[in-house]
C-alpha cells in the first residue's frame, strides 16, 4: 500500500466528535483570553479579511473537517462559500450544521467572540444565518489528486482557505508540496490563500484514530509556498504554551499565512 493509501486508510477511524472535543473546546477554546490558541487563530483571519483585499465571488476551504470557525470572518466578502473535505463523516457533520439540525457541535461562542472582535456590532445569529445561507457546497476532496475535488471547478475560486489539513495528511515534505500544488489549481491567479496549520507536529488523536503528521517548520511552509507561486504578505506564528499540550498530538506550535497567487507571466 502506497504511502499516501495508508493516510487514507488511517483516516477511516478518524472520530469527529473527538476531534472537536480535543481541539475546540476548553482549554485549548478558551475565549477570555487573547493569549489562547483558538482566539489567536480568529483574530488572524479576522484582520486578513479586514484589510479588505480579499473578496470575490466564490472562496472554496480545503479539507474543513468538522469546523465551520475558518469560515466566519470569510462570510462576509464573499456570496458563495464551498466546503471540503475527504470523509464522508465530516461532510455530513457540516451539512448537519447547515441545516441546524439537533445535537451539532455549539459554534455560538466562536460566532460571538468574532462578531466582538471584528466590532461592527454585528448581532451573532446574524451571522450564523449568513454562513449557513453561503456555505451552498460541500464537496468530497482529495489533495493528493491533480484534480483534487474531481472534476475541475466550474469557476476558479476567487479565494482560498485551509486549516490544518496539508500537513496532517501528506506522508512527507514532497506530498505537502504536491498536495499545495494540486489545492492551488482550484485558486485564481491573483487570488488570495489562507492557511493554518501545525508546526513540528508529528501526530495527532481523533477518538480511536492516530494519525500521522509530517512536521513542518516556518521555512517548509514559506518554501513550499513559494514553489506552488505564492507571494508571502503576512507569515505569524503561535507557541504553544505547555497548559494548551493536552496530549491530544504533539504540536509545538501554529501558523498563519495569508499569501497571493502570482499570476504565470
Ligand atoms: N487526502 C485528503 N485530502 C483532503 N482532506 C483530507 C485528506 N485526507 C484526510 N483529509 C481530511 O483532513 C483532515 C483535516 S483535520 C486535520 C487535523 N490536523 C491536526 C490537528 C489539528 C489542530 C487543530 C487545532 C489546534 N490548536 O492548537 O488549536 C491544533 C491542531 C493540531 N492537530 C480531516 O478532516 C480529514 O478528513
Amino acid at each position: 500500500m502506497s504511502s499516501i493509501a495508508a493516510v487514507g486508510e488511517s483516516y477511516q477511524k478518524f472520530n469527529p466528535r473527538a476531534y472537536l472535543q480535543n481541539n475546540y473546546m476548553p482549554p485549548r477554546a478558551d475565549f477570555t483570553s487573547e493569549d489562547c490558541v483558538v482566539p489567536w487563530k480568529l483574530r488572524c483571519l479576522a484582520e486578513a479579511f479586514a484589510t479588505g483585499e480579499i473578496h470575490g465571488h466564490t472562496l472554496i476551504d480545503i479539507g474543513s473537517g468538522p469546523t465551520i470557525y475558518q469560515l466566519l470572518s470569510a462570510c462576509d466578502h464573499f456570496e458563495e462559500i464551498i466546503a471540503t473535505d475527504y470523509l464522508e463523516v465530516n461532510r455530513e457533520v457540516l451539512r448537519q450544521w447547515v441545516q441546524d439540525k439537533m445535537d451539532v457541535f455549539d459554534w455560538s461562542p466562536y460566532i460571538k467572540h468574532v462578531c466582538k472582535i471584528e466590532g461592527r456590532g454585528e448581532q451573532w445569529k446574524e451571522k450564523e444565518q449568513k454562513l449557513r445561507e453561503k456555505l451552498r457546497q460541500i464537496l468530497p476532496i482529495d489533495v493528493h489528486q491533480p484534480n483534487p475535488v474531481g472534476s475541475p471547478l466550474r469557476q476558479l475560486a476567487d479565494a482560498m482557505v485551509s486549516t490544518f489539513c496539508l500537513e496532517a495528511v501528506s506522508p512527507d515534505r514532497l506530498s505537502f508540496e504536491r498536495a499545495l500544488k494540486n489545492v492551488t489549481s482550484l485558486l485564481k491567479p491573483g487570488g488570495h490563500f489562507l492557511l493554518i496549520g501545525a508546526l513540528e507536529e508529528s501526530f495527532y488523536l481523533a477518538g480511536e484514530a492516530k494519525l500521522s503528521v509530517v512536521p513542518v517548520s516556518e521555512a517548509d511552509v514559506k518554501e513550499a509556498l513559494t514553489k506552488s507561486g505564492y507571494k508571502i504578505h503576512d507569515f505569524r506564528s503561535y507557541i504553544m504554551p505547555p497548559s494548551l499540550k493536552i496530549g491530544v498530538d504533539d504540536v509545538n506550535g501554529v501558523f498563519f499565512v495569508h499569501a497571493q497567487k502570482q499570476p504565470v507571466v
